[in-house]
């Protein structure tokens, strides 16, 4: 078995998110400034930071990432978001992703571009057998940007990048996308929603972010209808909702699927203690998530599993649940102990309750119409 691959820039740990927390200061609706936006790159920084310390970096890949060719936008996005977002670059305080609550700082552009980048190296060296599995730690994230505008902190879809190129460029049939971002996946449905040769399935907090869109009833159109997937979960939810929700929806639909490559937009905002939504994840929880993923990529996708970093806010934890899939991914043990399990694991979310299960139980049905 030969290595796992592992992205990372230092202009990722340099996007510039501005003075605001969540919202724009103003004295106007006395939102004050504020050193950290939630977004602020300082989050994925500590989680290179841990995956180094740790010495797991010792056993990875480190692959680099180039920019993305505008031709690899475009396969995704329209002309005029691509024109928009390079335009607004080169302003000096920059400009904004698409839904005014999205800023990039001036060059903003460069580091997008670089995100995609990465994504779009991290499937190449999978699917041309370099590496074994790999995990993009890239940033800014892409799972909300849609075909024409940007959204929720994401410039350009790095996901739906990495689909197309995979598909256009490596001649792959048929590629699956996994989102355990907390929020919802609404930039692939956007984009892949009326073709087959995308699965797209999204698991997240019932109307967390956006909170229009996530329904199991949104199902693809066209000739892409039953190809997206939508598992949306009451807040609250931890291990027992999650494992309960990949081993009768996710895997039973990738399995159905049997796609050549699984890309995973892997944001670890379903945390217990991330601040842009209520669930109760821990980082053994990611750790099981993802274990059932490369036990499905060996039987289904010739062990091809790429997985993307999207959100997670929390700069405290969101390095411990990167450190521990990545560890289950690369199968090493650095026996690093996530010194917070026993402060969180006191505050429940491990056990599937009622209401969740049924909540899952509806979504399964929809697995029949993925062939
Ligand atoms: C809309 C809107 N309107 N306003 C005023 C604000 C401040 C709005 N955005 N809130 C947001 C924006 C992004 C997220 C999550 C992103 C993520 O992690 N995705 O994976 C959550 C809430
Ligand atoms: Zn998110």
């Amino acid at each position: 078995t030969s290595t796992m691959g592992y992205i990372w820039n230092t202009l990722y740990g340099w996007t510039d998110t501005g003075s605001g927390g969540l919202l724009p200061p103003s004295t106007d609706s006395l939102t004050q400034p504020i050193g950290h936006h939630v977004a602020h790159p300082d989050t994925k920084r500590r989680m290179h930071e841990l995956i180094s310390a740790s010495g797991l970096i010792d056993s990875l890949k480190q692959i680099d990432a180039a920019p993305a060719a505008e031709a690899d936008i475009l396969r995704v996005h329209d002309q005029s978001h691509y024109d928009r977002i390079l335009a607004e670059s080169a302003l000096p305080k920059g400009g904004d992703a698409g839904d005014g609550v999205s800023p990039f700082g001036h060059g903003g552009h460069r580091i997008a571009m670089l995100a995609a980048g990465g994504a779009i190296e991290a499937v190449r060296t999978v699917v041309e057998g370099q590496v074994s599995n790999a995990y993009a730690l890239i940033n800014p994230p892409g799972h909300h940007a849609e075909r024409s505008t940007g959204r929720g902190f994401c410039t350009f879809n790095n996901g739906a990048v990495a689909a197309a190129y995979a598909r256009d460029v490596l001649g792959l049939k048929r590629v699956a996308i996994v989102d355990w971002d907390v929020h919802h996946g609404n930039g692939a449905q956007d984009i892949f929603g009326g073709t087959a040769e995308v699965l797209n399935i999204s698991v997240h907090q019932d109307r967390c972010f956006p909170s229009d869109s996530g329904f199991r009833e949104e199902r693809g159109h066209g000739e892409g209808f039953g190809y997206t997937l939508n598992v949306p979960l009451p807040p609250g939810g931890g291990s027992g909702a999650y494992e309960y929700a990949f081993d009768t929806v996710v895997l039973p639909a990738v399995r159905a699927y049997k796609p050549d490559l699984i890309i995973v937009a892997s944001g670890f905002d379903a945390s217990i203690m991330d601040p842009l939504a209520r669930m109760m994840m821990r980082s053994e929880g990611f750790r099981s998530l993802v274990r059932k993923l490369v036990d499905l990529a060996a039987e289904v996708s010739q062990g091809r599993l790429v997985c993307l970093q999207e959100g997670g806010y929390s700069p405290i934890y969101v390095p411990f649940c990167g450190l521990a899939v990545i560890e289950e991914m690369a199968g090493v043990s650095t026996g690093t102990q996530d010194a917070y399990t026993p402060i969180l694991g006191a505050m429940g979310g491990d056990k599937l309750l009622e209401h969740e299960r049924e909540a899952i139980d509806l979504a399964s049905v929809l697995v029949s119409d993925i062939h």
